[in-house]
């Protein structure tokens, strides 16, 4: 087994597509936030890890008992998700060797199983560029015309969505981020930055329902969700 990875998890979105009273990461799932049961799946799948969290620096609602890891830091969030995760890679720049395997996970994905995340980290622990879990686009594809009208159906052929973790060496990471932001480019995932500099993170095909919570109905389907993994004798969670 290789040796435990470094996460990232940026925890500093304010939620506004959800537009709750407080961020989505302190929404109750089970009578539990969704930060809580995260972090749950991370340490159960990587108990010697070395977390990062980002938080915004006004965060009101988090609570450091929700947080499994023997070894962790809060580092500030940024502007952007891909701010906070430079942050967070900075953080550790005195810690973190050039080749150490940096795995990033949304907070907002509570539902992601640990074989998921075992199977990522084996698959990228021999892989030279890294990668992400993703999972094959399933529904036809329309384009809209700009009036709320379909003008054509696109091939779904190859298209897959971006799910996380995602995981590259730490130096090939921040690098990629670094020169991403500084030709201006839309950095919505770590694997966007490395294919800029002509890399090919690895697909690993992961489960379909390791959804991101983003709007409402989001909510009440990982609720669901996390109710039919926790009835599976072959997905396990920690006791909640
Ligand atoms: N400045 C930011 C923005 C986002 N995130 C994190 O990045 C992940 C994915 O972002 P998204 O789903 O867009 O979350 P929010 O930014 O909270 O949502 P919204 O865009 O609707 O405001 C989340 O775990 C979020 O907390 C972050 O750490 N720092
Ligand atoms: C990283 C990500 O979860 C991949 O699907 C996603 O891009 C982050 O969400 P955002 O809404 O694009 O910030």
């Amino acid at each position: 087994m290789s040796e435990a990875p470094w996460l990232v998890v940026p925890a500093a979105g304010r939620g506004r597509r959800m537009g709750a009273d407080r961020p989505k990461q302190y929404l109750s799932l089970h009578g539990r936030p969704v930060l809580a049961h995260t972090l749950a799946r991370l340490h159960q799948a990587f108990p010697a890890a070395r977390l990062c969290l980002c938080l915004e620096a006004d965060d009101r609602h988090f609570d450091p008992a929700w947080v499994p890891f023997a070894d962790w830091r809060r580092v500030p969030g940024g502007a952007e998700r891909v701010d906070s995760v430079i942050n967070a890679l900075d953080a550790i720049a005195g810690d973190a060797g050039e080749h150490d395997l940096v795995l990033v996970h949304d907070v907002a994905r509570p539902c992601v199983t640990v074989d998921d995340l075992a199977r990522l980290h084996a698959v990228l622990a021999d892989d030279p560029v890294g990668g992400l879990l993703a999972t094959p686009v399933a529904d036809t594809m329309k384009r809209d015309d700009g009036a709320g009208r379909a003008s054509a159906t696109e091939s779904r052929v190859g298209l897959w969505h971006a799910l996380t973790p995602q995981g590259f060496r730490y130096g090939l990471l921040r690098r990629a981020l670094g020169e991403a932001l500084a030709r201006g480019l839309a950095v919505t995932d770590e694997a966007s930055a490395v294919e800029a500099l002509g890399q090919a993170p690895r697909l690993v095909a992961g489960r379909r329902d390791n959804l991101k919570i983003t709007h409402p109905e989001d909510l009440a389907l990982a609720a669901l969700v996390l109710a039919a993994q926790a009835a599976s004798p072959s997905i396990t969670e920690e006791s909640t």
